[in-house]
């Protein structure tokens, strides 16, 4: 199955990384940063309306390649001057050719939150995500038992950091709960066969309480789409392709606002 083998990968890396900056190390250099940030990332999706998570993307292992051109940071600023609540940086570099660098650079820039799209499996990656910048880490339901993302929900949120937690099915949402997630989004992917289906997070909605923050995430390509998960209470969404594949980002999200 396609995510646990980008979790695989996603370890080797992490211990590659730790035999050049060790976890102490990075654990002590995101400690001495202010972790009281206010949760921006949080507040931001909070806010009265629908709100726009937009995902700087260049290739995703069910698409393939999707922006030949890749200029991220001009990407960034585009979704930030097109009204964006925050940015999705994808870090993962082997299934999604991201890359550290591009979040480093994007929070340095931006002034709106910037969440760290990757495939959280060890906390030296939270702890990572602070020193590069990041308002915000993913961490996937399918990937993490309910202890450990308690564990990793204590330790993002000690930092400061909003963790948007990924659920997929009834399950997920509420181990999701369980263990204190204050954002859960639900991937309309089904990430085992790729399949997407907006209807997933509509039939989700009903489960998480509205003190919670609740976000739809992958598929969503159109006003109607948006629309619909508007009427339905989402709070926000989290779009990709859609935006990456358009060479006006701004008149496109302003499109898919159109309906709510
Ligand atoms: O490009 P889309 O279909 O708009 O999807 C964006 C985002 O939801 C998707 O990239 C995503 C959702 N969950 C993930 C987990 C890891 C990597 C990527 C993702």
């Amino acid at each position: 199955m396609i995510l646990e083998t980008i979790a695989e990968a996603t370890r080797k890396r992490v211990a590659a990384e730790k035999e050049k900056c060790s976890l102490a190390e990075m654990k002590e250099k995101a400690t001495a940063m202010n972790p009281d940030t206010g949760f921006p990332f949080e507040q931001e999706l909070k806010k009265p309306g629908m709100s726009f998570i937009c995902e700087v993307k260049k290739a995703s292992p069910s698409k393939g390649i999707i922006a030949e051109d890749f200029p991220y940071l001009e990407i960034a600023k585009e979704y930030e001057a097109a009204g964006a609540s925050a940015i999705s940086c994808l870090t993962e570099p082997e299934y999604f050719k991201g890359d550290k660098r591009y979040l480093k650079k994007i929070a340095e820039t931006v002034s709106i939150p910037v969440l760290r799209k990757d495939f959280t499996v060890d906390p030296y990656m939270i702890y990572e995500a602070k020193v590069l910048g990041a308002t915000a880490v993913l961490l996937i339901c399918a990937l993490l038992p309910e202890e450990t993302l308690k564990e990793y929900l204590e330790t993002a949120h000690s930092l400061g950091l909003s963790a948007l937690v990924e659920a997929h099915d009834e399950a997920e949402v509420a181990q999701a709960m369980r263990a204190g997630a204050r954002i859960i989004g639900v991937n309309n992917r089904n990430l085992k066969d790729f399949t997407v289906d907006i209807h997933n997070s509509e039939r989700l909605r009903e489960l998480v309480p509205e003190n919670i923050v609740f976000v739809s995430e992958s598929g969503i390509k159109t006003p109607e789409d948006v629309g619909r998960l508007y009427q339905n209470k989402t709070d926000a969404v989290l779009i990709g392709e859609t935006l990456m594949r358009s060479s006006n980002k701004k008149a496109e999200l302003e499109k898919l606002s159109s309906m709510c």
